[in-house]
């Protein structure tokens, strides 16, 4: 049998260039303006795993020039005093990207939070305003890990017109705006989902496939289409056999690699260009209140 290797699709080497843009681009700026861009993430309680993605986001604000407004709050807060922070940053000048980390404490309702979030300061997308411009094909802040797939097919320069994308998973944060953001790019496209029948069987149809439905290594070779662009979304902590602890996504990296023509790894692929898109976004809203060009 011939042998097949994917070309592995580089999203922390993707997001590092882009980043690399953005920090250049926030310096050039700063000369003339009188604030660098500013980004507020709202962190309720202490989920280890949520904690460790604000660090994140924190230093790569850091890195590229990008004013840190983070607020911390315990678990028991109640759902009004996050609405008056929210009213307090969507007033505050000095910032441009305002998100609410999830997921909330058991309690707590994000929705409306997240309604409340001025929608030109939506650094996360997920504001009905900002989804239903994605929905009418008007500018906007776009959903990151949506806009950071839509990134990561560009630079590799897969074609999208009349090809079939399968999307498994239709949550509202990737699932239903990344089937917009293909159809956008004339992809025919099929959104499937747990009650989906013989999904395999219309995986295999699949010229570009986005798995996003955070079961561990759920599609294997045997689901893929030879030459399929095949991208995963999924982020799962799992122990493997010697007890140890390890980061996989929805996808069986090394047995898709023999038949795909391209695919993301995990981690390094989808991740670092979620973070990426969310400094793209902040940038972005910057630029539009200074009324230049990102
Ligand atoms: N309001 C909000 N916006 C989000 O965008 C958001 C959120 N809440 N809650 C949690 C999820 C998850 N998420 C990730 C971002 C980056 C990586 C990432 O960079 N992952 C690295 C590995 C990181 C590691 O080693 O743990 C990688 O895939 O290479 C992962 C997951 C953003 N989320
Ligand atoms: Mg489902």
């Amino acid at each position: 049998m011939e042998s097949n290797t994917a070309r592995i699709l580089d999203g922390k080497a993707l997001a590092q260039k882009i980043q690399q843009e953005l920090r250049s681009r926030i310096e050039q700026l700063t000369q003339t303006a009188d604030r660098p861009p500013g980004l507020a993430v709202l962190m309720v309680g202490d989920n280890p795993a949520s904690a460790a993605y604000v660090r994140n986001k924190e230093r790569a604000c850091q890195k590229l020039g990008i004013a840190s407004f983070g607020r911390h709050f315990t678990a028991d807060t109640p759902q009004e005093e996050l609405h008056r922070a929210i009213d307090e940053l969507n007033r505050d000048d000095r910032v441009d990207g305002i998100l609410v980390q999830l997921p909330l404490p058991e309690g707590l309702d994000p929705v409306p939070l997240i309604y409340q979030i001025d929608p030109d300061k939506d650094a996360d997308g997920l504001h009905p305003v900002n989804l239903g411009r994605l929905l009418r094909g008007e500018p906007g802040l776009r959903s990151c890990t949506p806009a950071g797939v839509m990134r990561l097919l560009e630079e590799y320069q897969i074609d999208l017109r009349g090809k079939h994308a399968v999307v498994i998973g239709r949550s509202i944060l990737v699932g239903k705006p990344i089937s917009l953001m293909l159809l956008a790019r004339d992809a025919t496209v099929t959104m499937a989902h747990s009650r989906t029948p013989d999904l395999t069987a219309l995986t295999r149809e699949a010229d570009i496939l986005i798995v996003a439905v955070g079961r561990p290594e759920l599609i294997d070779e045997s689901a893929v289409k030879p030459g399929a662009a095949v991208i995963d979304v999924g982020i799962n902590r799992v122990t493997d056999y010697f007890g140890k602890s390890r980061l996989t996504g929805d996808v069986l990296f090394d047995s898709v690699k023999n038949v795909a023509g391209y695919v993301t790894p995990v981690p390094g692929g989808v991740g670092p260009m979620t973070v990426t898109m969310l400094m793209y976004n902040t940038v972005l809203s910057y630029c539009r209140t200074l009324g230049v060009e990102l």
